[in-house]
């Protein structure tokens, strides 16, 4: 494996072009340090000054921005540098990373909702990914030239007029399609903060020689490719035979070393947090709350995308369980930060092959139990034991969040029948759309809420399951929105047959 540390991740064009960039930006927040731009002026300047006041802190201070590991439950004083190598608190706990969030109300909510806008859609390092675009919010004391990007984010949020209005009797029902990226997942806004962070620790000579990583393949594809693309040497664990070839592919295509390893996915997640507690492999699973600072980035960009509105409902396939801990932070930083009112009602959509979540919530997280999960067409989320157990049920007490559950045939069924709209659904967003359509049957979601449903994977992650689904080839499930393709002889008539037997029906 390359031990090289591409201490320069940029081209020469552009580092230059980085350098302007730099300059320019740091111009335009001194300016708006001092109120006057983004047209806030008068509010900015009056602003600041209380902020500056409350917080005691000096003005010329207010872009120090920081963040540092605390425990995720209990001591905050116990804190960490980020540049530290460390998953766990001193009484074994999940981490999480602490924004100086005093800090970052000196700037008064106009000003990042200015900031963020300005940066959307740029080529300008690093900031043309939607995760860095909230740099200040995300990792703000990283250098520049240490971030590993491929302009992730900045997904696509639709809204599923026809479907909602066809299917679920729902006028303001969106998707965020947060497959429609690098690596094919959500697992790329994650993966840039972390292999970023790798990339600063490793020139810092930490001794760090690999990132390593235990995956239902998605997790997998991403590590692989932002860690190819920063020269930095991969380590995949991956339960034989559970997930899909596109999925496979991906690591094996990017020159991590992969181990099919003859267990489930929580068998992985066991081995890959020894291996990492004996060798220099930094642990890139959600375990590690670097993750989430990046997967967070989705949820500022839902309130970004409805000019700073925020939805009633946000329904989320789950597995392991960051994610919906990242998408509350996200939310819960803009509340905190003055940027929106509210917080959304969280949804945790599971699949009854994998439900432990749901079974906790069933018994008023009474006791959480982990299970042996059973095999799913939603595979990514085959996890019985998740790790980010604390975090998702401190994320769904603090939203009045729910926890539904689908069948193997409701989740084909709902991906299907969304796809008949002009989607293309993998099987995770499949139990997302099953989950909605138990809560619109319940009445529990209301025709007019306004609800965002997370699409994380891409369906061409999925085809194998997706055509056995078409071809009716699914056992036990009766494929209730199949469309098989139909085999016509190279004979005019024959097709005339077909088309005329179809139009007329
Ligand atoms: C496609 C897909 N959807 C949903 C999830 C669930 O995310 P989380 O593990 O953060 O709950 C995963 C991975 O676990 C995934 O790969
Ligand atoms: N679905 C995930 C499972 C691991 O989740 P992580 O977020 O903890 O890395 C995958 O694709 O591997």
């Amino acid at each position: 494996m390359s031990s090289v540390t591409t201490s320069v991740m940029l081209t020469q064009r552009q580092a230059c072009a980085q350098t302007k960039v730099t300059t320019r930006t740091r111009a335009t927040e001194a300016r708006a340090r001092r109120g006057v731009a983004f047209g806030v002026r008068a509010s900015a300047d009056a602003d600041l000054g209380k902020a500056a006041a409350r917080t005691n802190k000096p003005l010329e201070k207010a872009n120090l921005f920081n963040a540092r590991f605390t425990p995720f439950a209990g001591d905050k004083n116990e804190e960490y540098s980020l540049d530290e190598i460390i998953y766990r608190s001193k009484s074994g706990g999940l981490l999480d990373v602490t924004h100086d969030m005093d800090a970052l109300k000196i700037y008064p909510p106009e000003y990042w909702k200015a900031l963020f806008d300005e940066r959307v859609g740029k080529t300008t390092w690093p900031y043309g990914s939607g995760v860095w675009s909230k740099k200040e919010w995300v990792l703000p004391g990283i250098a520049d030239e240490d971030i590993v990007s491929m302009f992730e984010g900045n997904s696509n949020l639709f809204w599923a007029e026809r479907y909602g209005r066809e299917n679920l009797g729902m006028t303001d029902l969106w998707v965020k399609q947060c497959g429609n990226s690098h690596t094919g997942s959500f697992k790329d806004l994650g993966m840039t903060a972390l292999v970023s962070q790798v990339n600063r620790m490793r020139k810092m000579g930490k001794p760090l020689s690999a990132v390593g990583c235990a995956s239902t393949g998605d997790t997998s594809a991403a590590l692989s490719a932002y860690a190819a693309a920063a020269g930095i040497p991969s380590i995949v664990f991956l339960p034989a035979n559970k997930i899909s070839v596109a999925q496979l592919v991906q690591p094996i295509a990017n020159g991590a070393l992969v181990l099919s390893i003859d267990t489930d996915f929580d068998g992985c997640m066991r081995l890959i947090r020894e291996v990492t507690a004996e060798l220099p492999i930094y642990l890139a699973n959600s375990l590690n709350s670097l993750r989430l600072e990046g997967q967070k980035t989705a949820a500022i960009e839902i309130c970004q995308q409805f000019d700073w509105q925020v939805p009633d409902y946000v329904i989320i396939p789950g597995g392991n369980l960051g994610n919906v801990y990242a998408f509350y932070k996200g939310f819960s930083m803009c509340k905190e930060l003055g940027l929106v009112d509210r917080l959304p009602r969280m949804v945790v959509a599971q699949a009854a092959n994998a439900n432990p979540l749901y079974r906790a919530y069933k018994k008023g997280w009474d006791k959480f139990e982990a299970v042996k999960a059973e095999p799913t067409f939603a595979s990514a989320i085959q996890i019985g034991d998740p790790v980010s157990i604390d975090r998702a049920i401190f994320a769904l007490t603090e939203t009045n969040g729910i926890v539904e559950e689908a069948t193997e045939e409701e989740m084909m069924d709902a991906a299907a029948e969304a796809d008949l709209t002009g989607m293309f659904n993998c099987p995770h967003t499949g139990v997302a759309l099953a989950a909605l359509k138990k809560l619109r049957a319940s009445q529990t979601i209301a025709p007019s809420d306004r609800v965002v449903v997370i699409s994380t994977a891409h369906g061409l992650k999925f085809t194998h399951s997706k055509v056995a689904y078409h071809e009716k080839k699914l056992e036990g499930i009766e494929s209730r929105y199949a469309n098989p393709p139909v085999m016509v002889k190279d004979d005019f008539g024959a097709v005339m047959d077909v088309l005329g037997s179809r139009l007329n029906k």
